[in-house]
């Protein structure tokens, strides 16, 4: 195995060492249900052959109630191991999806797509890890060295010859299975994704591709794609078949090689035929092998993934720096953002003071790094140069007298005075700086439910007056809040979409509230009523605001025209008047 893998392996292993006595106790019951199912091959082949001889009865009675127990414990070990491997399992999965879910909390917003369906996918893979891979390898392991030990009592040439066999089928197959199963899954994986992608396009995409015409084409190349993966299944199907035959011939050729040896080194007829049906029930082990050994090598690619994101700094809820209970100052200080090491800086040298009470918009065309500054002030995305800070404002003093708390709660790193934003507890930080983001998404559930993740212990009051802010007062006075709003809310008009978004933010009623185009998808009129109730609402308090329109910002202390990820200009009250806004 190669060392990435191996690493990805130890570092998803970490997670069964708390529980390593419980993996211990399902190995070894593994291993029973192995050993019971050939002691039981043993024992009715002895009692078989030895019942052909007509001795008397006494002669077969423990043969007799030892085939019996070995039938009855084989069902019931199979059923405790089933229990206690699954429950061992299910525990450490827990664990690594709840560490999967903090590392894709923090990740950057573009991240957590792909992020998600690691969870979903690729966390099944540490459960077949344990359970159809080391499990079922241990059990074999195990059971292949009590067979060859007992043969070994029997006669050491015999053992020989087994230990030999064994090797071959139990060893030798399986690497060259997990072989073929790689190579296969590097053929099968971009034909999947290819199918995956025709399938999302067509589901997704029904309406625009009959609108355009363009369905026949979209299917005819899903179509191609289907068969295509078909052939190379077919393929591998047909190579898996032959590892399995060989598997299985040459557990037969083992057995009869020990069956051979056997005669040759005198051993009485009932033991030759006791160690040939037991050689071949070993040799059943093999294919068990073949099967993990397959696995093994089809969830690589998943193990790595898992592995690459808990390796990730992860949730900094725990050991973060308390986050102030009071007024916040935050400061960007030179802030670069660079998502991807070749791409173009998406910020650069921003520089942006925010002290309590300030009102600041962004203006600046598309991609000109609005959203991206607003992900600064949140945390969700980390400067790789300069700073985001965030410092406790004392009642009565000014940003100027701060309180720096970065000194008494390490381990958050006091940089220019203040504490980097993205140190802080990310559960808690959103009491602070939180708002209407970007793409804000609506849950398949009630307006009501919705609007309650803000405040869990709002009252209908609170959230009536929260949608008379964001001027949802007379949609909802219609609907009622129990109405439920479709997937992504998809059931609302656009507009409605934006009032109920824009509702929950207010609701949130941070200390600083961003705002990312809050009025989109509302008419001039309507989106300059809705920002005077939302600045009304606000009174004092912080707010950001992003937005494409000019106008209605004689309410904000500071505008920033940005562009190309750098402040273009910067003005105070009456720049925008100046400006012809
Ligand atoms: N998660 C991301 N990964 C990679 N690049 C990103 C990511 N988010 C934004 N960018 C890039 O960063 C730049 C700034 O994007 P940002 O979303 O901050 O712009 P914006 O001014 O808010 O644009 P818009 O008004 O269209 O929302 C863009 O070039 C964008 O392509």
């Amino acid at each position: 195995m190669s060392e990435p893998n191996v690493s990805a392996m130890r570092r998803v292993l970490a997670f069964a060492y708390p529980l390593r006595w419980r993996f211990v106790g399902a190995g070894l019951l593994a291993a029973g249900t192995e050993a019971a199912g050939l002691g039981l091959m043993a024992a009715a082949t002895w009692l078989l052959a030895t019942a052909a001889g007509q001795p008397p009865l006494i002669t077969l009675s423990i043969a007799i109630v030892l085939v019996r127990a070995l039938a009855i414990g084989r069902g019931v070990l199979r059923y405790v191991e089933r229990l206690a491997s699954h429950d061992a399992v299910l525990r450490m999965v827990t664990e690594v999806r709840a560490r999967i879910f903090a590392a894709l909390v923090d990740r950057p917003p573009a991240r957590r797509a792909d992020a998600l369906s690691r969870m979903v996918s690729d966390v099944d893979a540490v459960q077949d890890l344990v359970i159809r891979v080391l499990l079922p390898m241990a059990a074999a392991g195990l059971v292949a060295v009590a067979a060859v030990g007992t043969a070994l009592l029997a006669d050491p040439a015999v053992a020989l010859v087994l230990l030999a066999g064994l090797l071959v089928t139990g060893l030798a197959l399986p690497l060259l299975a997990a072989r073929l199963a790689r190579h296969g899954a590097a053929r099968l994986a971009p034909l999947r994704a290819a199918y995956a992608v025709d399938t999302v396009d067509l589901v997704h995409g029904a309406a625009d591709l009959a609108a355009f015409g363009a369905r026949p084409g979209y299917e005819a190349r899903g179509a191609a794609h289907a068969a295509e993966l078909a052939r190379v299944e077919r393929a591998l199907a047909r190579r898996s078949f032959v590892v399995n035959a060989a598997a299985t011939a040459l557990g037969g050729v083992t057995a009869m090689a020990v069956m051979v040896t056997g005669l040759s080194r005198g051993l009485p007829g009932v033991w030759l035929a006791v160690l040939a049906v037991a050689t071949l029930a070993a040799g059943e082990l093999a294919l068990s092998l073949l099967a993990a050994a397959r696995k093994g090598a089809e969830i690589q690619g998943s193990l790595r993934r898992v592995a690459e994101l808990l390796g990730e700094p992860g949730d900094a809820a725990s050991g973060g720096p308390a986050v102030p209970d009071g007024s916040v100052h935050l400061r960007l200080r030179g802030a670069g953002v660079r998502y991807r090491a070749d791409a173009a800086p998406a910020l650069h040298d921003i520089d942006l003071d925010l002290p309590p009470g300030r009102r600041v918009a962004i203006v600046g065309p598309s991609g000109a790094g609005k959203s991206t500054l607003l992900a600064l002030l949140t945390g969700a995305v980390t400067p790789d140069k300069g700073s985001a800070t965030a410092e406790p404002v004392t009642a009565g003093t000014g940003g100027a007298s701060a309180v720096r708390i970065a000194a008494r709660t390490a381990p958050g790193v006091a940089v220019d005075g203040g504490t980097p934003i993205a140190s802080f507890d990310r559960e808690r930080w959103p009491g602070v700086v939180t708002g209407l983001l970007a793409d804000a998404h609506l849950f398949h559930a009630s307006v009501r439910d919705n609007l309650l993740l803000a405040r869990p212990e709002a009252t209908d009051e609170e959230l009536l007056a929260a949608c008379r802010t964001a001027g949802l007062a007379d949609w909802v006075a219609e609907h009622g809040l129990d109405v439920r709003v479709g997937e992504d809310g998809a059931e609302l008009s656009g507009g409605q979409r934006q009032r109920l978004a824009l509702a929950r933010a207010v609701l949130a009623d941070p200390q600083v509230l961003l705002l990312d185009e809050p009025t989109e998808g509302l008419d001039a009129e309507q989106a300059d009523a809705v920002l005077a109730a939302v600045l009304a609402h606000r009174g004092s308090r912080s707010v950001v605001l992003v937005t494409h329109r000019l106008t209605g910002l004689d309410a904000f202390d500071e505008v920033v025209v940005l562009d190309g990820g750098r402040v273009k200009e910067r003005g105070t009250q009456g720049w925008v008047r100046a400006h012809g806004g």
